[in-house]
């Protein structure tokens, strides 16, 4: 049967590791029988100067009749000045919501070429393999009200709204995950401030009475921005409302090397998923060729994973991944302990992890 990628190329450096991880599945595809079309529509900043919005209705629709979504990043300058309304990053809220994507998997891998070159290198690093499942589509970005007040506009109310059930699917989400690792749960919360988080906390304990297999900690979320740094080998799964976890997710990209290395799923309950790097549209370095697109490559291959069954072609990409770095080639926001290293281009590195995946199968 025919299956549908919707491709949300966005803005910035978007359009850029969008084709890179477009050309990696298509390759992939082409020697795997596979009967899939890809269909591009816009969103973000791409979207307003097209049709004044930053999420069409022809968008959304796309996206509803998609067995995967992959998405570059929004935003940027040039939109700076806009409204709330007409920001791009409400396209990409606004299609997470659209679409109940309530949990969003940010996986940490130290790769091993990598880590010889951080100032981070101590042998904890090497052992980092965690994975942050953060809540996507309720909280602080999603709370209304959400304004200014008062005769002057001079006082502003957020609003950080849960409901109980909203809180049981992602933290249910985060217990399947862990079974499939290493059956351990580190749950992020404010719970010596937040009524929300304390609801959270209670969650997560009546959960973990049906798993009795799973060990699960809590940690105070600032307590745990310092322990990704000191001490990050201890995680396996941490599960974070929506806000720690885009916090979370940032500072723990050091580790991987580069927020150019952070790839994401954002799921809900059947198959559908939406796939894009943690990282955002890097106005710096847009159409330089510049960007790392490894991050769109390995959200890629979790699109082919939770999305289309296709767990090898999967697990070929995160080699090649591996093996290319090994090799010593890399984009110019890593350092690689190499001394043979060798610097490439967006495009030169999308080449190489075709060729490897190609090498690998052959
Ligand atoms: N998912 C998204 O679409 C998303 C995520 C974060 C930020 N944003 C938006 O992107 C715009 C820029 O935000 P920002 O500068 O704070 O964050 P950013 O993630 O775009 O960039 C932060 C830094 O990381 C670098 N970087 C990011 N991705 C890279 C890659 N693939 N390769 C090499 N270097 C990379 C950038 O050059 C920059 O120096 C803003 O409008 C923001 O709202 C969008
Ligand atoms: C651009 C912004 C709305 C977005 C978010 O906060 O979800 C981004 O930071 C991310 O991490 O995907
Ligand atoms: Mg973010």
């Amino acid at each position: 049967m025919m299956k549908t990628i919707t491709v949300l190329p966005g803005d910035g450096i978007g359009p850029e590791v969008t084709a890179s991880a477009v050309r990696v599945l298509k390759s992939i595809f082409s020697t795997s029988n596979r009967n899939v079309q890809f269909i591009e529509k816009k969103i973000g900043g791409a979207a307003i100067d097209a049709y004044g919005t930053p999420l069409p209705q022809e968008t959304i629709d796309q996206c509803h009749h998609s067995d995967a979504i992959l998405l570059g990043a929004v935003g940027g300058p040039k939109w700076n000045q806009q409204s709330m309304q007409l920001r791009p990053e409400q396209g990409l809220l606004g299609i997470r919501k659209a679409m109940g994507l309530f949990a969003n998997l940010r996986p940490v891998e130290a790769f091993q070429a990598l880590v010889d070159a951080s100032p981070l290198k101590q042998s904890f690093v090497e052992q980092v393999d965690f994975v942050i499942v953060r809540e996507l589509t309720g909280g602080l970005y999603f709370g209304r009200p959400s304004e200014r007040l008062g005769p002057n506009q001079d006082r502003v109310v957020d609003t950080l709204a849960y409901s109980r059930q909203e809180i049981q699917r992602v933290v249910e989400k985060a217990f399947q995950l862990a079974l499939k690792r290493r059956r351990k749960i580190t749950s992020i919360d404010k719970a010596n401030v937040l009524e929300s988080s304390r609801m959270w906390r209670e969650v997560v304990n009546e959960t973990a009475k049906r798993y009795p297999e799973v060990a699960v900690t809590h940690q105070l979320v600032d307590s745990a921005a310092m322990q990704l740094i000191t001490n990050p080998s201890q995680f396996d799964v941490l599960v974070t409302e929506n806000m720690f976890g885009d916090i979370l997710s940032d500072e723990a990209s050091v580790l991987t090397g580069s927020l150019g290395m952070m790839p994401s799923a954002s799921l809900r309950a059947d198959k559908v998923g939406l796939y894009e790097p943690a990282h955002g549209s890097a106005p710096d370095i847009a159409g330089q060729g510049k960007a790392n697109p490894l991050a769109t490559i390995l959200s890629a291959a979790l699109l082919l994973r939770y999305s289309l069954d296709m767990d090898t072609e999967a697990a070929q990409i995160e080699t090649a991944v591996r093996q290319i770095l090994n090799q010593g080639i890399h984009t110019s926001d890593l350092h690689v302990a190499n001394h043979e290293d060798q610097i490439v281009s967006t495009s030169e590195m999308t080449d190489h992890v075709i060729h490897a995946i190609n090498a690998n199968r052959t």
